[in-house]
């Protein structure tokens, strides 16, 4: 059985508190730490820049999985990378070139992402998938944390899959919004690899336990 990997999304953390949460999550089983960058265009908030992003690599044991909700993204690539990008992870709806885009991502020795917001049918992603190392389902509408789980998302990991499988590919999937205790064993049986948790994590009671419980749902090891 393979374990999914949990990437706590510090957007809920406590920014008062920075450095405790971060190190909450360095203890954790969190496998990545989830980081989003809102630019009030491409959604209507706006979150951090680079300075944290630098500050929260400097904290982190942990891969930093950076999800870009800004128009013309690669204008960034390499800042963010130069900040301690792991993974830079893009909009599909953001791209005018997005087979260029993620192989400069590639190029500057981060892992690739595309995200899709709910509206965007997963097969427009066919032609760009071997340039892709994770596709990003967006299950709320970009722009806050704490949003209820739209429900369709359950297909499209499905369909994600499906397409995977048929051309032999091997790019996670990761699902961002609403996640939690209640939804994680479904979208795992789903084809889910990646939780992506920022309320259900850092709201709960004990948010420890609470990635570890995410952590905790079997799924099957890959053929
Ligand atoms: O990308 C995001 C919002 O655009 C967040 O990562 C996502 O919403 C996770 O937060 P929550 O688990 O609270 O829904």
């Amino acid at each position: 059985m393979n374990k999914p990997i949990i990437a706590p999304s510090i957007l809920a953390a406590d920014f008062a508190n920075l450095q405790r949460d971060i190190d909450l999550i360095n203890r954790s089983d969190a496998g990545w730490i989830h980081v989003d960058i809102m630019d009030g265009v491409f959604v209507p908030n706006i979150s951090f820049g680079l300075p944290i992003v630098d500050a929260v690599r400097r904290l982190a044991q942990k891969p930093l999985d950076v999800h870009l909700m800004i128009v013309q993204p690669e204008r960034y690539l390499e800042a963010f990378a130069r900040a301690g990008a792991a993974t830079i992870t893009v909009h599909y709806e953001a791209c005018t070139h997005l087979h260029r885009t993620l192989t400069q991502i590639r190029e500057l020795g981060c892992r690739a992402g595309v995200a899709l917001n709910p509206h965007t049918p997963v097969p427009l992603l066919e032609d760009v998938l071997e340039q892709i190392d994770q596709v990003l389902l967006m299950s709320v509408n970009p722009g806050f944390g704490g949003q209820t789980f739209i429900e369709h998302t359950y297909r499209k990991i499905a369909r994600l899959k499906h397409l995977l499988t048929t051309h032999r590919l091997p790019a996670l999937i990761e699902v961002d919004g609403g996640v939690g205790p209640d939804n994680a064993g479904r979208l795992l049986d789903a084809g889910a690899d990646v939780l992506v948790a920022g309320t259900s994590v850092f709201k709960a009671d004990d948010p420890m336990a609470a990635i570890r419980e995410l952590g905790e749902y079997p799924k099957p090891a890959l053929a």
